[in-house]
């Protein structure tokens, strides 16, 4: 913790940051802290799953006096989940302080964020819509802000927010700090901190690539009628502890999340036409992971931290650089490692070469597995089924029947069968999924999302995300 002191974190704050399992700052960390401590403007550029968040939201904390009062920081972010998640890092980092954050989002009943409003939180993390509704209704008040962060500012710019932000910062106080955060920073944002921030300091941190060098990335070029079967081969070989599927539209996020459900994959959906509550609960039963699947359009791409994604699926290319480094980002986080896999048909190559020069990072080629291999990772998984019940022991109560069946089979045939049974064979079931055109080229560089993340929204629940000891293998040095 000795370089957390360093930077000028108060021991109150270091005494969270230690209970939270972090042990020695992220190089976004020690760069953006000091300054921001400094009272310096900022664009923060880093990584995903860097720590972007306690980056901002130390130093925030750090400027604030214990106790209730007028809300004197917002942090606004692209999603209702990014807003409910960002609110509980920065509680978690003031458990000792007594600074209250509260998450105000779209699709939560406002009354009930009004009430929790009149508790008097220091801290609000909002998405831009819902924002506006209160400031016309006068239950928030920007007046005693004294520092503003845009986290994935680029995504708030591309999902139309821009005239939201410009009137959220022209209510706020003049002398406020103001901050931008993301892990890219395509070149409109460097209009944006312009126009709102005052002399920035820009902090980079030098990377060779854009994404998280942890993260094993690759492509399979495959025609779009076979996606969903060799989909679910994938998902028999590597059988992810945790993954995310991306899909380009919400219709077909709804086929694949049935699709997979109909073929005995413990899947789910979210996008922006369902519920607050149903969005809530998806990711709430993911982060605990009772589903294993999340299937998501791009409302899942940013920000979201959920420990244990192992794999990240594109099922679909996604439309721009951008995108691919944030989706695959949601794997490999706080230095673990992870494996990105994105289909491509045949036209949509060019795209895939585009996000590899823009990356700086090769995608490798893997070929489309069989069905053959697809049992035989299921088979590998009955093997160690099996292996892991030996070493737990406890098969007193089945020796006795072993030893009978031995006495007239032969031990081949038996384990044979044992296995067949345990072994998860390929599921048939006819899935229908409807063709999505292919990406055309033009639809580089004019990104518009579809409004369908507009007013984000959010969920959230909080479980420790970060696992000790893992941190070490992403060259962060002791
Ligand atoms: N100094 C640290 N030591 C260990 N873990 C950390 C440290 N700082 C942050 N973390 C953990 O790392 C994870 C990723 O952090 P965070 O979500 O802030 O990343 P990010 O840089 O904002 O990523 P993204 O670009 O995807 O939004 C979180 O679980 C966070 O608690
Ligand atoms: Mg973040």
């Amino acid at each position: 913790m000795e370089k957390f002191k360093e930077l000028g974190i108060s021991d109150i704050i270091i005494r969270s940051l230690s209970d939270m399992g972090f042990e020695e700052p992220t190089p976004i960390q020690e760069q953006a802290i000091p300054t921001l401590l400094a009272g310096k403007d900022l664009v923060g550029q880093a990584q995903t799953g860097t720590g972007k968040t306690a980056a901002f939201g130390i130093p925030l904390l750090e400027n604030l006096e214990p106790g209730k009062g007028p809300i004197r920081g917002i942090v606004l972010t692209p999603t209702r989940e990014l807003a409910i998640q960002v609110a509980e890092e920065l509680n978690k980092i003031a458990q000792f302080s007594n600074v209250h954050t509260l998450p105000i989002y779209g699709g939560q009943d406002i009354q009930r964020q009004i009430k929790a409003l009149q508790r008097k939180p220091q801290i609000i993390v909002a998405t831009p819509g819902r924002l506006m509704d209160h400031m016309e209704r006068r239950t928030i008040r920007l007046t005693d802000i004294s520092m503003v962060v845009l986290d994935e500012a680029d995504e708030m710019l591309n999902m139309g927010f821009i005239e939201d932000i410009e009137k959220i910062l022209s209510a706020t106080p003049e002398s406020r700090q103001t901050l931008l955060f993301s892990a890219t920073m395509p070149k409109q944002i460097q209009s944006l901190a312009q126009r709102f921030l005052k002399e920035p300091v820009m902090i980079s941190i030098k990377a060779k690539e854009v994404t998280v060098p942890l993260i094993e990335q690759y492509y399979m070029e495959l025609q779009d009628r076979q996606k969903f079967d060799v989909l679910c081969r994938l998902l028999d070989i590597q059988s992810p502890e945790l993954a995310i599927i991306f899909g380009r539209t919400k219709r077909r996020v709804d086929e694949l999340a049935e699709g997979l459900k109909k073929r005995g994959y413990s899947a789910e959906g979210i996008h922006g036409d369902l519920t607050q509550a149903k969005r809530d609960s998806v990711i709430r039963q993911f982060r605990e992971s009772t589903i294993e699947i999340l299937v998501a359009t791009d409302v899942a791409a940013r920000g979201l931290d959920i420990s244990g994604v192992t794999h990240v699926y594109n099922f679909d290319i996604p439309q721009d650089p951008e995108s691919y480094v944030h989706r695959v980002g949601r794997t490999g986080r706080a230095g673990q490692t992870g494996s990105a896999m994105t289909f491509v048909i045949p036209r949509e190559i060019e795209h895939l070469r585009t996000i590899e020069r823009t990356t700086k990072r090769k995608i490798v080629r893997m070929p489309v597995p069989s069905v053959i291999e697809a049992i035989e990772g299921q088979q590998r998984l009955a093997v160690e089924k099996i292996l892991n019940q030996i070493e737990e022991g406890n098969l007193e109560q089945y020796r006795g029947r072993a030893e009978d069946l031995l006495a007239e089979n032969d031990s081949v045939s038996l384990l044979s069968a044992a296995l067949k049974l345990l072994t998860k064979e390929p599921d048939t079931t006819p899935i229908k999924i409807t063709e999505e055109a292919p990406l055309r080229s033009r639809s580089y560089g004019s990104r518009r999302k579809p409004p369908e993340n507009k007013r984000g929204t959010t969920t959230g629940t909080g479980k420790p995300r970060y696992k000790p000891g893992n941190y070490k293998q992403s060259g962060y040095k002791k």
